[in-house]
């Protein structure tokens, strides 16, 4: 699903080299779950950008659904990172003036899919993470975890193999965490997507499949 090999990534600014990743090896499979752990500012989210196709790493592989994508231009890029990848983030980051459903309709048909189509899938989507009765509210009228529930099924509008997560629940308060996480989870197996997904939660870092973390710019596992 995603292959990431000899991942190095510099900033040079100024004069001064700042070697964020040092050969960073990762593979995450169909229907597993990699949490990404490290101290902030150890690169965990320069390395979801590299996985994600938003950034170019400056050496190494990155490999998505078996393609080797570091040469592609960024018309190509972007093809894939819409066909294949899903993001969720921190905050929503839903359209206000959109509905919940209409959120979930636009990703596909930006991406070529009849309106009807699109329609039907976001209902189906709606119904996965539980909010069938919510599709006509617009961001604002919904919970904060509702919100990131309608977040995580936009994620998945197009069918991505590969779900990249950035705290997905580090906005949202304890029981409410812990009702998303169970749900990104489900949905995770259920659609056999792979997912990264960094947190500084490391008790639900410790649920997923295997937990990664970032040490001088390298991943090792996490024990
Ligand atoms: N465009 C950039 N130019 C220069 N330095 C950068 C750039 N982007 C990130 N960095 C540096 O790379 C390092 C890693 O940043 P990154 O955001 O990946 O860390 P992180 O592990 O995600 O941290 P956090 O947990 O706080 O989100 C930091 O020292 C940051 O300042």
């Amino acid at each position: 699903m995603l292959e990431l090999s000899g991942i190095v990534r510099r900033f040079e600014q100024g004069g001064t080299v700042l070697d964020v990743l040092r050969g960073v090896e990762l593979t995450v499979r169909p229907g597993e779950l990699v949490a990404l752990v490290g101290p902030s500012g150890a690169g965990k989210s320069t390395l979801l950008h590299i996985a994600g196709l938003l950034e170019r790493p400056t050496a190494g592989t990155v490999k998505i659904a078996g393609e080797d994508v570091v040469g592609f231009d960024d018309g190509r890029r972007t093809e894939v990172r819409r066909r294949s990848i899903g993001f969720v983030y921190q905050f929503h980051h839903l359209l206000p003036e959109f509905t919940a459903r209409e959120n979930i309709v636009l990703p596909q048909m930006i991406a070529g899919v009849p309106k009807r189509v699109a329609r039907q899938r976001a209902d189906e989507l709606l119904h996965m993470v539980g909010l069938d009765q919510r599709g006509s509210h617009r961001p604002a009228r919904l919970s904060g975890g509702e919100q990131q529930r309608v977040a995580i099924a936009r994620a998945l509008a197009n069918a991505p193999s590969l779900l990249i997560a950035d705290e997905p629940t580090g906005n949202l308060d304890p029981h409410t965490a812990e009702h998303v996480f169970a749900m990104l989870t489900a949905i995770v197996r259920q659609a056999s997507v792979g997912a990264l997904v960094a947190t500084h939660n490391l008790e639900l870092a410790q649920r997923m499949d295997r937990v990664m973390e970032m040490r001088d710019g390298q991943l090792v596992e996490h024990r």
